[in-house]
C-alpha cells in the first residue's frame, strides 16, 4: 500500500462569489451546489439512475416529520452510497473525549480536588509541533451536561491539534459540532465541500456528517461545543427586529466538493459516546452534488452586530446570542453560544461590566483573545472558565472598584472576545478538567478583597 501524505486536492463546484473553497451565503436556506455540471437531478430527488452513475441518498437531520421550518435534509449524489464507508465496526478507546452522563464520584474526603466550586483554568498548554494530535485524539474533554442516550445535554472541549488527519476520516452521530478557533488555521474537507476556519471564525458540523481534518497552519488550538440536542438556531431578536446580532448572509455554507481516490481509510465514529473504527477502501468524500437545507457552514464572529445598553443599565447576556440550541423548553436553551466582542459603553450613571449573579443556567466561558471587562487578569486567552448552576459570581475586587468609580465617557472596549456556552444542564467536570487541566486553585480569591461598604448610615458610598 502506498502511503499518500498529501492528499489530492478535492474537485470543487465552481465559484460564482470568490477564490476557493467557495462558500454560499446564508443561514438554513435550501441550497444546492453541484461539482460536475449536470450531477444534480432537476425536478426530482431520486431519478431511476442518476447522471454520471452516481448514488441518490438522504442525510436526514431531523424527523422525516418534523415541522416544515425546522426540518432539515440533504440530498446527496455520490459515487458510493454511505453503506460503503463503513464496514464492520470495532471499539477503540478515546479516554479524553468523554460524553455525558459522566459524573465523576462525589469524594467529601478528597477536599480541594472535586470540591464543588467556581472554576477557572489557565490555557491549557499549546502542544508542541512534533506532538502527534489530530482532531480525533487531540480532542480533550473539559465538561459534559445531560444525557447523550436521550439527545439531551452538552459537552465542552479543548482541541489540541498538530497533524492532519491522512486517509482518516470521522462522523459523529450523537452531535452537532460547534468549533471555535483559538489558535492555528483548521481545514475541514466535508462531505458536502470544504470549510477553511481560523480564530474570530467559528464553525458547525451537522451529527452524521464525515469529515477530515486538516492542518492549515499549526499547532492549533480551540474549543468545541458537542451539542447532544435540536440544532443550532439562530435566536428569535423580538423587539429588536429584522436585523443585527448575527445576520443570516453572513453564515456561508460550502459548495460540493468530492474525492474520487481509492486508498485504504479508516474511518472513525462517535456513538453514544463510544467510539469505533471501520476501514474502507476509498475516500468516503465522495458527494458530487447536493441539494438541501442539512449541511456545514461557518460563520465569522466579525460580523457579529451587537446590541446593548444606549442609555442606563446593562442587559442580560442573552443579548450577545450568536446562536441558541433550544431544549424543547420555551426560552430555555439546551445552549446558547453568546459573544462578548468589541463595543462601545455608553450606559449614564450604570454600573457597567457584568452584574454580580447567580444563574440557573450553567456558564462556561472561553477568552478567544485580549481581556475581559469582569476579569481584567487572570482570564487569559485560551483560558476557561466554569460558573455552574446557581454558584455565584461576578466581577473581581479590581473591575468592581474600577467600574464603580470611572468617569462614565462613551468607551471603547476594544480587544475583546470571549463567548459563553450556557446551557440550562449543571456541567458536570471531567478527570482531565479536574487533574490533569490547569485550573487555577486560588480563582475563588478574587472576590476576597470585595469590601463591606455598607455602614448603616444613607448615601452613596
Ligand atoms: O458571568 C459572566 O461574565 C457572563 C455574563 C455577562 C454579563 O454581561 C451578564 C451576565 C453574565 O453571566
Ligand atoms: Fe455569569
Amino acid at each position: 500500500m502506498t502511503v499518500q501524505h498529501m492528499p489530492p486536492p478535492l474537485t470543487r463546484a465552481s465559484s460564482s462569489v470568490g477564490t476557493l473553497p467557495g462558500y454560499m451565503p446564508g443561514f438554513g436556506n435550501d441550497f444546492e451546489t453541484e461539482a460536475l455540471p449536470g450531477a444534480l437531478p432537476q425536478g426530482q430527488n431520486s431519478p431511476q439512475k442518476c447522471n454520471y452513475g452516481l448514488y441518490a441518498e438522504q442525510l436526514s437531520g431531523t424527523a422525516f416529520t418534523a415541522p416544515r421550518g425546522k426540518n432539515e435534509r440533504t440530498w446527496c449524489y455520490r459515487i458510493r452510497p454511505s453503506v460503503h464507508h463503513t464496514g464492520r465496526f470495532a471499539p477503540i478507546d478515546l479516554p479524553y473525549w468523554r460524553t455525558a452522563p459522566n459524573i465523576l464520584p462525589h469524594d467529601p474526603h478528597r477536599r480541594n480536588i472535586m470540591s464543588l466550586g467556581q472554576y477557572r483554568w489557565d490555557p491549557i498548554p499549546m502542544p508542541d509541533s512534533d506532538a502527534d494530535l489530530t482532531w480525533i485524539s487531540g480532542m480533550r474533554t473539559m465538561t459534559t451536561a445531560g444525557d447523550v442516550n436521550i439527545q439531551v445535554g452538552m459537552a465542552s472541549h479543548v482541541y489540541l491539534v498538530t497533524r492532519s488527519m491522512q486517509d482518516e476520516y470521522f462522523f459523529s452521530a450523537d452531535s452537532e459540532l460547534l468549533v471555535v478557533p483559538q489558535e492555528g488555521r483548521l481545514r475541514f474537507c466535508t462531505e458536502l465541500g470544504i470549510i477553511e476556519i481560523e480564530p474570530r471564525e467559528i464553525a458547525i458540523l451537522p451529527r452524521g456528517l464525515v469529515y477530515r481534518v486538516e492542518v492549515l497552519d499549526g499547532p492549533c488550538r480551540g474549543f468545541v461545543c458537542e451539542n447532544y440536542g435540536q440544532k443550532f438556531d439562530l435566536p428569535h431578536r423580538g423587539p429588536i427586529g429584522a436585523n443585527c446580532l448575527a445576520n443570516p448572509r453572513d453564515f456561508k455554507c460550502p459548495l460540493a466538493a468530492f474525492e474520487d481516490r481509492e486508498t485504504r481509510s479508516r474511518v472513525v465514529i462517535k456513538w453514544c459516546g463510544q467510539f469505533h473504527e471501520t476501514w474502507i477502501d476509498h475516500s468516503p468524500l465522495d458527494v458530487v452534488a447536493w441539494h438541501g437545507n442539512y449541511c456545514p457552514y461557518k460563520y465569522d464572529l466579525r460580523t457579529y452586530a451587537p446590541v446593548g445598553a444606549v442609555l442606563f443599565d446593562h442587559p442580560d447576556p442573552s443579548i450577545f446570542t450568536v446562536l441558541t440550541a433550544p431544549s424543547g423548553q420555551e426560552g430555555t436553551a439546551n445552549i446558547d453560544f453568546v459573544l462578548f466582542r468589541e463595543r462601545w459603553l455608553v450606559a449614564e450613571h450604570s454600573f457597567r461590566p457584568p452584574w454580580y449573579h447567580k444563574n440557573i443556567m450553567s456558564e462556561l466561558m472561553g477568552n478567544i483573545y485580549g481581556v475581559y471587562d469582569a476579569k481584567p487578569q487572570g482570564f487569559a486567552p485560551g483560558g476557561i472558565s466554569l460558573h455552574n448552576c446557581m454558584l455565584p459570581h461576578g466581577p473581581d475586587r479590581d473591575a468592581f472598584e474600577g467600574a464603580s468609580n470611572a468617569e462614565l465617557q462613551p468607551q471603547k472596549l476594544d480587544n475583546t472576545m470571549s463567548f459563553m456556552f450556557e446551557t440550562r444542564f449543571p456541567q458536570h467536570l471531567t478527570e482531565f478538567a479536574a487533574r490533569e487541566a490547569p485550573m487555577q486553585q486560588e480563582y475563588i480569591e478574587v472576590w476576597d478583597r470585595l469590601e463591606k461598604k455598607f455602614d448603616g448610615t444613607p448615601g452613596v458610598k
